[in-house]
């Protein structure tokens, strides 16, 4: 891998003992105690760029605050087994900017339940969620669901069919649970709703990775 972030496997992988981040230890404690406040500060940055439509003039303020704030945080970028983004399991989804902000009401071996609540940064269009995002959502928590049930799992598959439009700014709930296993296999379900009314549902495969697999 190349770039600013680049850098190569962990010798977690390296050594072969499995894939994701199986000998790190996962701890709370990274990133500060205010970590989660500059998460969110983050979100709603990304919310308002999307339904800013700012002046020439306004952009070049902002650009150089966050040219500045860019340079102050690589400063501190470190490789994405020590980031707290996707580590902060104290925080909504984990912590990680990338995925719509969760939490887990529920959660087991069978399966598990979370709130979540897409926001104007993952409008598709018309006031609806962007497909992808759902997917995304979806994939996370089927993906936490078979880690629960198996371990590191990766997806093989995953079929989303989109019942009814998906709400922005609303408290929406996702369940994930094992439908069956068979070997390294386990299929899965879900279902995403807005109260009575269910605005997705998914299958999927995610096959639990061999020892040293990526
Ligand atoms: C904690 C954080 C949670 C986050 C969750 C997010 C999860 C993700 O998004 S992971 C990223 C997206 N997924 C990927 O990048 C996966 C890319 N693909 C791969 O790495 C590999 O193809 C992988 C690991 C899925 C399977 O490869 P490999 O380990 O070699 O297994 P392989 O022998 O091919 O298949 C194992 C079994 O599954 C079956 N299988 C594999 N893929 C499929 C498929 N797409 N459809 C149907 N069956 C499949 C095989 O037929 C085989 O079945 P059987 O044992 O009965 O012969």
């Amino acid at each position: 891998m190349t770039g600013e972030f680049g850098g190569a496997l962990p010798a977690a992988v390296e050594e072969g003992v499995g894939g994701f981040r199986t000998t790190i230890e996962n701890t709370t404690e990274r990133g500060g105690v205010n970590y989660g406040e500059f998460i969110e500060e983050v979100r709603t940055f990304m919310d308002r760029a999307r339904a800013a439509c700012p002046t020439t003039e306004l952009n070049d303020d902002i650009l150089s605050r966050l040219r500045a704030i860019n340079d102050l945080l690589k400063g501190v970028t470190i490789d994405e087994w020590y980031a707290p983004s996707g580590t902060r399991t104290d925080l909504p989804a984990r912590g990680n900017i990338m995925l719509p902000p969760y939490t887990f009401l529920d959660q087991g071996a069978d399966g598990v339940v979370a709130t979540l609540r897409f926001r104007r940064f993952h409008l598709g269009g018309n006031s609806a969620v962007h497909g992808g995002y759902v997917g995304l959502a979806v994939d996370e928590v089927m993906g936490l669901a078979a880690g629960l049930a198996r371990g590191i799992t990766r997806t093989a598959y995953l079929t989303i069919n989109y019942r009814s439009v998906t709400p922005l700014d609303t408290d929406l709930e996702l369940k994930a649970w094992v439908d069956r296993t068979e070997g390294r296999k386990t299929f899965l379900r879900a279902t995403l709703s807005d109260g009575d009314r269910v605005c997705a549902d998914a299958e999927a495969l995610f096959i639990l990775l061999n020892p040293g697999q990526r």
